[in-house]
């Protein structure tokens, strides 16, 4: 399986385009890095792949095809805002459950506890909220995970519990990840190859 963006172009709306002629490529089973400055299109191009947006120019591909359209996407995207990703107005468990329903086994290998479960978003801290959002990512029809900057506001401690987890369950389902950061050093640590947006 792989996922690949060819020649993709994006702007926003008329202005300057902030990615052209970019091929992308990442392989089932694979841990990419994409680093960059600030500003160069990192996050856009994740949100590409991941179908939030579509692209200008060029194409998206998931084993050749486009992304389906509508049901639970294969790629999931986990971004750096948690709070962003979820709806305030629900609580923990129902969030949770919106694309597949973990497990407490599944909840525990990523720190959730139970107790949070009828909490709203607003009454867990940053990385509480991180957990769930990675959880609710990670149902059985994920084949692509992208993690946009996903740990950078989190302390080491649940950095380090976050990335266990997750590097566990890739490697078990040999789910593609492509890791976008900052942090040259967890990018390396992390991914077997590294791809710079100059
Ligand atoms: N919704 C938007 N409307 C207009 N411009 C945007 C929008 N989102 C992002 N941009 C611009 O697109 C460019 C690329 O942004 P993007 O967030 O993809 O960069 P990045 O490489 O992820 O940056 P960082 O490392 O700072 O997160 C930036 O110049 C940004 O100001």
């Amino acid at each position: 399986m792989r996922l690949e963006g060819i020649g993709l172009g994006y702007r926003y709306g008329r202005g300057p385009w902030i990615l052209r002629n970019v091929d992308i490529a990442v392989e089932a089973g694979e841990i990419v890095g994409l680093i960059g400055p600030s500003g160069r299109g990192k996050s856009t191009l994740g949100r590409l792949l991941a179908g939030y947006d579509k692209p200008e120019e060029g194409v998206v591909r998931l084993n050749g095809k486009p992304l389906p359209a509508e049901g639970y996407s294969p790629v999931q995207l986990v971004f750096q805002h948690p709070e962003k990703a979820v709806n305030p107005r629900m609580r923990m468990r129902g969030i949770l459950n919106e694309g597949w329903k973990p497990d407490r086994a599944f909840r525990a290998s990523l720190g959730i506890a139970d107790e949070w479960l009828d909490r709203f978003p607003h009454e867990l801290s940053g990385g509480e909220l991180q957990r769930f959002c990675v959880a609710r990512a990670l149902g059985p029809a994920t084949r692509f995970l992208i993690a946009d900057e996903m740990t950078t506001m989190l302390d080491a401690i649940t950095q380090a519990q976050i990335w266990h987890a997750v590097l566990d369950i890739a490697r078990e389902r040999r789910l593609g990840l492509l890791v976008v950061s900052h942090e040259r050093s967890l990018v390396q640590r992390l991914c077997s190859r590294v791809i710079e947006l100059a």
